[in-house]
């Protein structure tokens, strides 16, 4: 029997109505009493670890989850990590960074209605994940609604359907049908040198700005202000940002001389955007930003807190955006 550990943080879940609205309060051995079925063919270690609402969920709270999983790595087939569906998708992002190189499963699900509920999606989220989890296929995935997604490319888009993840800009890594569990080989994260240590630096002070026509450009100088060290511009399209008028353009170059690091991705979710293409764009890239090519805003955004994290030198951030470290990122890069 495959040996699973199974790491609860809270989320819709594990979560009861109350006077408040719905609060997570049940524990993994209340989880567990109603996975009984989902369960019974692996050999379950579970430990509470956090029990919360994912909007609290932060990098104080990554840096706990990264810990409890590197911990367990080596007496367990696979470990399954019950989470809030709403920042799912950053955790499961900075987690693929943290524990890249990881060899065995981590999985992350949740639901959409908590397990208590007679029209729960938990049962079959969490039979998923269990089977991906005993699957081998190392690395960081977030199951839900019978699919499997590389932990780097998983986005909520949907707020209540039970379909409410999907793998943008990546293939499913593993599918379910009446044969089973179907792991896709290509969808796994590329090969990393074994994880030995576990290194959870991080930047917080990283800002994410979805630009809107006639943005003030000032905002940069706010930013600068308050000592933000990285920002990442979801930008128009392909790649665009406006200059006349209100001259964005001038403000990158600021942020630059500042020592700010700008990574620009696109708002558009599906495909990848190339700031070379438009004059709009391409004048960025001359102010140094670095591209997000087809990055999901949650890869972005941890990757370089991650990043800042590591090193406060601009061409060193700027390398560890040229790699694909955990399939972030597949775009011909610079
Ligand atoms: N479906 C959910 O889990 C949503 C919940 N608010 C959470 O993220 O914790």
């Amino acid at each position: 029997m495959k040996k699973l550990l199974l790491l609860t943080t809270g989320g819709t879940i594990a979560s009861r109505p109350t006077q408040d609205g719905l609060v997570p309060g049940m524990d993994g051995a209340g989880l567990a009493a109603r996975l009984s079925a989902v369960a019974e063919n692996y050999e379950l270690t579970i430990r509470d670890i956090l029990c919360m609402d994912s909007s609290n969920i932060q990098p104080e709270e990554w840096q706990l989850i990264a810990r409890a999983v590197y911990d367990a790595r080596d007496g367990f087939d696979g470990v399954v990590l019950t989470h809030g569906t709403d920042t799912m998708g950053y955790t499961a992002s900075i987690l693929s960074f943290f524990l890249r190189g990881i060899t065995i499963p981590v999985v992350l699900t949740g639901a959409q209605l908590p397990i208590e509920h007679p029209l729960t999606d938990a049962l079959e989220n969490v039979r998923t994940a269990f089977a991906m989890a005993a699957s081998a296929a190392a690395g960081v995935f977030v199951a839900f609604d019978r699919k499997v997604i590389l932990g780097c490319r998983a986005v909520k888009t949907r707020t209540t359907g039970f379909d409410a993840f999907e793998s943008v800009n990546w293939p499913l890594a593993a599918t379910v049908d009446a044969g089973g569990l179907h792991v896709c080989p290509g969808a796994l994260p590329p090969a990393a040198p074994a994880l030995t240590q576990l290194d959870d630096r991080l930047c917080r002070d990283v800002f994410l700005i979805k630009l809107t026509p006639g943005l003030n450009p000032e905002i940069f100088d706010m930013l600068l202000s308050m000592h933000y060290r990285g920002v990442v511009i979801e930008a128009f399209g392909a790649g665009g940002l406006h200059f006349i008028r209100r001259d964005l353009i001038a403000k990158l170059h600021a942020a630059a001389q500042a020592g700010m690091a700008v990574v620009v991705c696109s708002q558009c979710l599906y495909e990848r955007s190339d700031f070379s293409i438009y004059e709009t764009g391409k004048k960025a890239l001359e102010q140094g930003v670095i591209q997000g090519w087809d990055m999901t805003t949650e890869a972005a955004v941890t990757k370089l807190m991650w990043a800042l994290g590591r090193t406060e030198d601009a061409a060193q951030v700027r390398a560890l955006f040229r790699e694909s470290l955990c399939g972030e990122v597949t775009a011909e890069l610079e």
